[in-house]
């Protein structure tokens, strides 16, 4: 499998890299990100060959194709089986049913309590890998409004050859999502609380792949789902969950709790790989930009407000950019001329025929701070069922979507609600506990720098801490 970047001119300028490279890269030096250059297919029969397999057996045959020779199928099973071997439920990613339609699949049973884990545990040993095979030190550069940051960090910490430095909104994530990340006290974790939103901190990121200043001097990557690495093994739980409800005998739908819109892209990728998705409802909280994009082609980026779902706080999606490269023909130039313009005006306008090809498997709702307390009390309620505030966004959205009664939805449960226990404590009147294995969290010490939201005080931190290329 090859690699090309949204932004590329087509005019044979940038050779396609290989999964190795791209995983290594992060994004692309033109400032698109990596999509292989066609969806590899699943036949039916292979999709019902899935049914009853192991999680990690699943992950080996939906993500080999991606993967190409770089890794042999043995080399594969056993990074996937070190991955998910560290979650703390044996089904990995558990369904469970809340009544005639509707389904949880349960993606926090992690070692940091939120989806991150099921992509980052295995980039984690895909990076130390890769680098195993080269004379090379790789500087991680983040931005997290949470959970990435506690996930990659669990992932990266103590591992020789990578330095990680995570970028969080100073403020406005919780309090176990901050300490999971800065009690975290191995010499190659850095952590910065950094005035301004998580859109600020994700564009510094970007901005420093584009500086040769850093770039000639340090291999940096990616930890966020720029990086296809991060949505190739989110593609993994679909078919799992899909199978699992008769695919492909039978079609599901699934709602997801959106912002950076990475893991309701790997939704997408997987209906391109065959899965009989029957629909894909975005779910937003009130920054809601994919709702408005969707829905009537407005993707305006406002201001972000800060809500009870943190993580989902965002505004500019950055995955939004691989869905319009395949919207618009797989037209790198034409992705790359409407990206700069987006970059410059904070605008973009999205033609009626490219929403509606988006429209045959997306469609999208937005939800304010009432339903989603209102999805949380009932889940308890009528399910007996704890659920987190991304959660409940995505579940509440699938109550009000359009979707056949005979289809089952799936709703993906983001993150464990002990990560959000002030938010769900108001919502139902119960303070979720944390689980043992995170029970001393309060009491562990913290490190943390505090810089202000500007790119060459970032910059200078990080090139002063970071280890060069070569060592
Ligand atoms: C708990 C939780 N739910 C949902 C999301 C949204 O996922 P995505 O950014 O891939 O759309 C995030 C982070 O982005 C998250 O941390
Ligand atoms: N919710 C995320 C922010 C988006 O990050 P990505 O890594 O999925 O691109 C977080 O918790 O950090």
């Amino acid at each position: 499998m090859e690699y090309i970047s949204t932004r590329a001119s087509g005019s044979g300028d940038a050779e396609p890299l290989n999964f190795e490279q791209v995983t290594l890269a992060g994004l692309a030096g033109d400032g698109g990100l990596y999509v292989p250059t066609h969806w590899p297919k699943l036949t039916s029969a292979e999709i019902a060959d899935m049914a009853g397999l192991p999680y990690s057996e699943i992950a080996v045959r939906v993500m080999r194709p991606f993967i190409g020779d770089v890794l042999t199928e043995d080399e594969l099973r056993d990074l996937c089986e070190q991955a998910y071997g560290r979650f703390a439920h044996k089904a990995v990613t558990p369904l469970v049913q809340l009544d005639g339609q509707h389904w949880l699949l349960e993606l926090f049973h992690g070692p940091t309590l939120a989806f991150k884990d099921v992509a980052l545990q295995l980039l984690g040993l895909l990076f130390e890998t890769f680098l195993a095979r080269q004379d090379k030190h790789l500087t991680v550069v983040g931005a997290t409004s949470g959970d990435t940051g506690s996930a990659a960090i669990d992932a990266l910490a103590g591992r020789e050859k990578v330095d990680i430095f995570m970028l969080h909104p100073d403020g406005r994530i919780s309090d176990v999502q901050r300490r999971q990340m800065t009690t975290v006290l191995a010499p190659n974790v850095h952590n910065i609380a950094m005035d301004g939103s998580f859109d600020d901190a994700q564009a510094m990121v970007k901005r420093m792949f584009a500086d040769p200043e850093v770039t000639d001097r340090f291999a940096i990557s990616a930890v966020n789902s720029i990086n296809w690495a991060r949505l190739m093994a989110q593609i993994v739980y679909y078919f799992y969950a899909a199978s699992q409800l008769g695919a492909p005998h039978r079609k599901v739908a699934f709602s997801v709790p959106t912002g950076n819109f990475g893991d309701v892209f790997a939704g997408y990728v997987a209906a391109q790989m065959g899965l009989p998705i029957e629909r894909l409802i975005v779910a937003t909280n009130v920054n809601d930009i994919l709702h408005r994009a969707l829905s009537n082609g407005d993707y305006s980026a406002g201001t972000v407000t800060a809500t009870a779902a943190p993580s989902m706080d965002i505004q500019i999606s950055s995955n939004f950019e691989r869905l319009l490269f395949d919207l618009e023909g797989r037209d790198g130039a034409k992705t790359a001329a409407r990206m700069k313009a987006f970059e410059e005006t904070r605008d973009m306008q999205i033609a009626p025929e490219m929403l509606a090809k988006a429209a045959s498997i997306f469609s999208s709702e937005r939800v304010d701070a009432e339903s989603m307390a209102l999805a949380m009390s009932q889940a308890q309620e009528a399910a007996g069922q704890v659920i987190d505030p991304h959660t409940a966004i995505g579940l509440s959205a699938a109550r009000s979507a359009d979707v056949d009664p005979s289809v089952p939805i799936v709703t993906l449960a983001t993150a464990h609600p002990a990560k959000f226990r002030d938010a769900v404590e108001r919502a139902t009147g119960s303070r979720p506990a944390l689980p043992r294995r995170i029970g001393d969290l309060f009491d562990r010490e913290e490190a943390c720098d505090k810089l202000p939201g500007d790119y060459d005080a970032v910059k200078a931190f990080v090139t002063s801490r970071a280890t060069p290329a070569n060592g």
